[in-house]
């Protein structure tokens, strides 16, 4: 009888599940869900990011600029990606597919799911203090006009993920989204016995 990991490899389930979109479609708040649905850790970049750096997020784009933060978000990426260790569920942020070839390597690492969220809803969900925490909508004359702008310029890049959801990306709908494309195990074993 095979392993259940080998079942889960041969399914494709055991890399590192990530969500990409841009900021507002819920990679975070889903990506937290779906990570304890499916007993995985959970990783946001952007936290991760700060706890490598001691600095946050606003503070590096605004002090060294966002070709520094692309550069320690790739760096913190890689190191995140090859880590040992159960396979993660990973909150990219939302310009961490558009650069240094982070799109590829997250297609390598396992399923990837890209939220698709009209800009409509995602405007409506970054009422200003959510848009005071992101620097680049922050710097922007309006989040809804920035939006439409920067998904014309990143569409090719989430368009890249092996999945995508639209307006209800919910839990259960994501989750049979998943099963449905051969991801519904659960990615940590129980205690062998
Ligand atoms: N499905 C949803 N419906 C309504 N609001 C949501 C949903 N997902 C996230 N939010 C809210 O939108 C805001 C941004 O969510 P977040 O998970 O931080 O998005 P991202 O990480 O993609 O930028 C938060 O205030 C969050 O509570
Ligand atoms: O769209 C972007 O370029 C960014 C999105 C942010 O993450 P969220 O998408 O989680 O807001 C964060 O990484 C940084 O402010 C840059
Ligand atoms: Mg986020």
């Amino acid at each position: 009888m095979p392993l259940l990991s080998d079942t889960i490899i041969s399914r494709g389930g055991s890399g590192h599940l990530s969500l990409v979109g841009l900021p507002g479609a819920g990679k975070t708040t889903l990506g937290r869900q779906l990570a304890a649905h499916f007993n995985r850790p959970f990783l946001d970049l952007d936290v991760a990011i700060e706890a490598r750096t001691g600095r946050s997020v606003r503070a590096i784009f605004v002090e060294d600029g966002e070709a520094s933060f692309r550069a320690v978000e790739a760096a913190v990426l890689r190191d995140a990606l090859a880590h040992a260790g159960p396979p993660l569920v990973l909150a990219t942020g939302g310009g961490t597919p558009c650069f240094h070839d982070n799109m590829a390597l997250l297609n390598q690492a396992g399923p990837t799911l890209w939220l698709d969220v009209p800009i409509e809803a995602l405007a409506a969900r970054l009422p200003p203090e959510e848009v005071a925490k992101r620097p680049l909508l922050a710097a922007a004359g309006g989040a809804e006009a920035w939006l439409r702008e920067t998904l014309a310029a990143r569409s090719k890049f989430y368009a890249q993920a092996r999945l995508r959801c639209g307006a209800a990306c919910t839990l259960p709908a994501v989750v049979a989204q998943l099963a449905g494309a051969g991801f519904a195990l659960p990615a940590t074993l129980p205690p062998a016995s």
